[in-house]
């Protein structure tokens, strides 16, 4: 079941028609689902049954904190790749001793606060970035509890930009290379070693490439054993797709059963860090029609949400589903590119998208919710838009939309300048 779905010629969200949640917060806006995102963190909880897991939400997908405290509550650990967003799932109630801390470039201060505010685990990409965390931990008299992550070079078969396993993308350490790097980080003092860890990639509409990766990461941790280095977890990372057109990919149910199987009676705990899984299904943009540009080649419909609001259409061309929030019968269908005001030409939501619309109706961008708001920018000068949470027929605004003197608070008062 969709809880965005269509009644009576209008879109709903939950129990509340989306037209009414614009009519009190204005669009652009971004409308989140909670029963959404519950059922899919539920998916993979319940797939995972009862081997020993960890579902830790990857926060960068969509870090707003009500999405947060949503998952925290379920009893989501947490991914994160940042000092801030280790924030933010403290400020959201989440809990730092079941989050993961991946990253190809973490910074020092960013390995201090994570070790005294107690992560579960630092994901380590780096040689260079073993050696600090040591010496942060030696510093702190504490032991920092780690996993290295291997990039086992396999093609996840998504689009290049966002391919993290291959051997000529910058992350995680090469697999054949682990072995070594485990023997000198288990002679660092300050360091615990308690996992493996890879993530391949995002929008993976197939199991074959995480099955692969977790067939060499197994043989890998075979090799470990036999040089004394037993591993209590094995992180698989994220990057199960979604359907955003006419992708199949599989279920969260049916991807974590396939890990399962493999994993068999090994005694692992297994950690997943899924985050467009969770999130892009869970929620939508809701943009509103400016005009209509009627042309001999192409016809635009001008929205007033842009590229700065939703980038994943103009930076990996990624289509999203485009549908009016009520059926207009008055308008005549044609075919439109839903483009923003932005000064690009590379600014649109949507090339060739079938609409019967008229200036002043809405429409919903769907699968927003990952992605989304957390990639948005002032570029252009533009406000950042609210995100609102449905809760069955409660409306929570999640946070409000930015005005224009926030976007120039952290700005210094104009220096004085020589003539
Ligand atoms: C290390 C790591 N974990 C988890 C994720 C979440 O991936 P996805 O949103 O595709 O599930 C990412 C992003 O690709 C990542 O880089
Ligand atoms: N931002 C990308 C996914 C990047 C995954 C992060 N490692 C997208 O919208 O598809």
């Amino acid at each position: 079941m969709d809880f965005f779905n269509r009644r009576d010629g209008e879109l709903y969200a939950e129990e509340v028609p989306v037209s009414r949640i614009v009519a009190q917060y204005d669009s652009p806006c971004y409308i989140y689902s909670r029963a959404t995102l519950e059922r899919h963190f539920r998916a993979y909880d319940q797939a995972l049954g009862d081997l020993p897991h960890r579902i830790c939400y990857a926060v960068k997908a969509n870090g707003n904190l009500a999405v947060l405290n949503v998952l925290a509550r379920l009893g989501a650990g947490f991914d994160i790749v940042s000092g801030g967003e280790l924030e933010r799932v403290i400020r959201a109630g989440g809990d730092p001793g079941n989050t993961v801390f991946s990253g190809v470039g973490k910074q020092r201060w960013e390995l201090e606060r994570a070790l005294e505010a107690g992560v579960y685990c630092f994901n380590v990409e780096s040689e260079a970035e073993l050696e600090l965390l040591n010496t942060v931990a030696g510093e702190q008299g504490r032991r920092a509890p780690v996993s290295l992550r291997v990039n086992p070079d396999v093609d996840a078969g998504t689009h290049p930009y966002i391919s993290t396993g291959l051997r000529d993308n910058k992350f995680g350490i090469d697999i054949n290379r682990a072995r070594d790097v485990y023997g000198h980080a288990a002679s660092l003092a300050h360091l615990d070693i308690i996992g493996v860890d890879c993530h391949i990639g995002s929008q993976l509409t197939e199991t074959e490439p995480f099955l692969d990766a977790l067939e060499r990461v197994l043989v890998l941790v075979d090799s470990l054993a036999e040089d004394g280095i037993t591993l209590h977890h094995l992180d698989m990372g994220g990057g199960l797709g979604v359907p955003y057109r006419d992708e199949t990919p599989p279920s969260p149910q049916a991807y974590g059963e396939a890990l399962r199987e493999r994993l068999g009676a090994r005694n692992l705990e297994l950690i997943l860090e899924p985050g467009r899984s969770i999130a892009a299904n869970a929620g939508i943009m809701v943009t509103r029609v400016q005009s209509l540009k009627p042309g001999e080649a192409r016809s635009f419909a001008i929205v007033d949400a842009a590229m700065n609001d939703l980038i994943r259409p103009s930076l990996y061309d990624a289509w999203q589903g485009i549908e009016s929030v009520v059926d207009n019968s008055l308008a005549e269908t044609a075919v439109y590119d839903v483009v923003g005001p932005v000064c690009e030409t590379g600014d649109f939501l949507g090339k060739d998208r079938e609409l019967a619309i008229q200036p002043g109706d809405l429409l919903a961008v769907r699968s927003a919710g990952a992605y989304g708001f957390v990639m948005s920018s002032n570029y252009n000068a533009r406000n950042r838009p609210p995100e609102i949470l449905v809760d069955g027929d409660h409306v929570y605004l999640a946070r409000r939309r930015e005005t224009l003197e926030e976007q120039m608070a952290p700005e210094l008062p104009l220096p004085e300048l020589d003539s």
